[in-house]
């Protein structure tokens, strides 16, 4: 196989009216609303990278969640696929607060800032708000445009 993909965690802490979203600071991904997530590092689970990230990026634990899709992410004139395995952060404890990586807010799901976030959200986080698992590839040119997309629905939870 070519180069080795490179795995990241993306976790989105959902409840019933709303969603926690962080605006990036800085770094990949910076000045957009996302989960939270990162790297996956040596001697770690994928889990165990998803959790440790939120802790990371906003204080909270994660004490219920879990893997609901992956999306592999490619970028024309890159090798490396991303792989990104994403989480249903269900329960948490601690308290939110803003890092150097992430300011922390709650969004009600009918005011998602979609403008403002990876171009890729608005097609998966509809499957993602019914509750359904999915997998899917998608091919960027630069950060901003999308070339293809193809999403499958696993099942309705
Ligand atoms: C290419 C790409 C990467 C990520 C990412 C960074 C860290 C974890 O996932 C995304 O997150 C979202 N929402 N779209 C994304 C596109």
């Amino acid at each position: 196989m070519g180069v080795p993909n490179k795995v990241l965690t993306l976790v989105l802490i959902r409840e019933e009216y709303r969603i926690l979203l962080g605006m990036k600071k800085r770094g990949f991904g910076v000045n957009r609303w996302n989960g939270f997530g990162g790297k996956v590092e040596a001697g770690e689970t994928i889990a165990q990278g998803a959790k440790r990230e939120v802790e990371e990026e906003c204080g909270l634990t994660l004490t219920e969640f879990e893997e609901v899709g992956r999306i592999d992410f490619e970028f024309v004139g890159e090798p490396q696929i991303l792989e990104v395995h994403i989480f249903r952060g269900d329960k948490y404890e601690g308290e939110l607060q803003e890092t150097e990586e992430m300011r922390p807010e709650w969004f009600a799901l009918d005011a998602i800032p979609f403008h403002s976030m990876w171009p890729d959200d608005a097609y998966w986080f509809p499957i993602f708000l019914r509750g359904s698992k999915f997998k899917g590839y998608i091919k960027f040119e630069g950060h901003d445009k999308i070339l293809d997309c193809s999403l499958e629905e696993l099942e309705t939870t």
